[in-house]
This record gives C-alpha cells, structure tokens and sequence, in this order.
C-alpha cells in the first residue's frame, strides 16, 4: 500500500518578486501568487486529493497559500495547525536586502553558499535589531535558545524534522492525507530528510513556488517516487528560476 503526502511551498510572496531574502519576515502574497495558490488547489481538486489535515508555518505567505488552496478544493474544514518549527530558515543579517545586490557585493559563490550550503549559516542578526523574531507576539512563548538569530539548513533540519516526527508521521501512519504548505528552505530540510539526500546533493535542489509536490511513502513511510503535480517542465523552469535567483 502506498500512502501519499503532498508538499507546497506558498505562491510568489512580495519579497521573493522583489528578490529579497525573506527568512521570518512576514510577507504576503502577490497577485501572482495568489494565482499560484490558485491553480495549485484545482490541480490538487483535479487528481482527486481528500486532505484529512494540513500543516503550515505561523507566516501569512504559507497560511494564506493553504487557505487558498483549501476553498479552491472545497475543503477548508479539515484541521489547519500552525507551527512555527515550518517556518522559512532564518536569513539572519541578511534578511531584507537584494539577493542580486549581494551577489555583486560579496560574489556569486559566497551566496549561493549562504543560499543552499547544508551547514553554513549567513551571519547573524543582532538581539536588539528590531527585525528580532522574539520582538513579535507570535514568538513570545518561544526560549531564546528557539528563536534564530540565523539558521543554515542543518538547522532547520533540526528544527523541523523532530516536530515531522513527533507530530506529523503519526498522522500519516494512521492513514491520514496530509498537506503540508510551508517554504522552500523548510521544504528542502523535509525533502533532503524523507529522501535521504546528501549534504552535497541537497545544494542543487531549488523548489519552485505554488507547484503541488506529491510523495509516495512505502508502508515505513520511505519515498518509493515523488514528482510535481501539473507540467513537468513548467516546474522545472520555475525552479531554474529560483535557482538563479541569487546570481548578480
Ligand atoms: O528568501 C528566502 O527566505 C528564501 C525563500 O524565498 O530564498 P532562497 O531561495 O534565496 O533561499
């Protein structure tokens, strides 16, 4: 028997069309995106998914995806929880700034080294800088020891997949559909998890936003394919796209 779970980043957010790291800031949805989120939930109406419950982030680009993904599926009475452990890897100091600019400020390689290495934060946002995550109610039951000041991907490894862990793989172990919709980072730590990938691997792997991405688990829930849902090739231009993202 093979069980299914679906994965989708949310929609173009206004800072991933400005080309700004993002991280923890809470951004919405541009129209596009909102588009996005759109066709993701006919495609998901479309092969017939059932969602039993949803998981997302505690940012409004996720929620809202969901959300939208949910009405255009007739469905938004399962059970949504939001959690800040699917929240976007943190971007630390970076966060805000143009992700071209930096490239042609400290190179092409340096970033994609902030961008996708496995164990190499960006640096550090300061406590007192007033983007702090735990300046913001949502945080404020957080430790300080849980709350980011940067994160590399290992990091939000560590950060998410306990919490797949303990909250989520019950859940699909009792039979349950889940969706999850968080971000593209968090997305990669689940991703590089559930298959298993490489720490070298795992740095050529760019997920596009709003396309549906379906998981066949085996009964020990290990991957047996995945793929994206709709147009192939649409999907891997959009993660092209993301990919280049970071280039000045
Ligand atoms: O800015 C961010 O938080 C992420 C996702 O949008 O970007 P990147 O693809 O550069 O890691």
């Amino acid at each position: 028997m093979s069980t299914k779970l679906v994965l989708v980043r949310h929609g173009q957010s206004v800072w991933n069309k400005e080309n700004r790291f993002t991280g923890w800031k809470d951004v919405d949805l541009t129209d596009q995106g909102r588009e996005e989120a759109r066709k993701a939930g006919v495609l998901l109406k479309e092969a017939g998914f059932e969602f039993d419950v949803a998981y997302t982030s505690v940012l409004k680009r996720a929620i809202r995806t969901l959300w939208t993904i949910l009405d255009n599926m007739d469905q938004m009475w399962i059970p949504v929880i939001r959690d800040y452990r699917l929240n976007e890897r943190h971007y630390g100091a970076l966060q805000g700034l143009n992700k071209a600019e930096t490239a042609e400020k400290y190179g092409d390689e340096q970033v994609l080294i902030w961008r996708r290495s496995y164990d190499t934060p960006p640096p550090k946002m300061d406590r007192d800088d007033e983007r702090y995550a735990g300046n913001f109610r949502v945080y404020k039951g957080l430790t300080e020891q849980e709350i980011p000041l940067s994160e590399s991907l290992k990091d939000t490894v560590e950060r998410f997949v306990p919490y797949f862990e303990s909250d989520i793989k019950p859940q699909i172990a009792a039979g349950k559909q889940v969706l999850i919709c968080a971000h593209g980072n968090s997305l990669r730590a689940l991703v590089k998890y559930l298959g298993d990938i490489s720490d070298e691997e795992i740095l050529k792997l760019n997920i596009p936003t709003g396309i549906p991405m379906v998981y066949e688990l085996d009964d020990n829930l290990k991957p047996i394919k995945n793929y994206y849902l709709g147009d192939a090739e649409e999907a891997a231009k959009a993660a092209e796209a993301v990919a280049n993202q970071g280039k000045a």
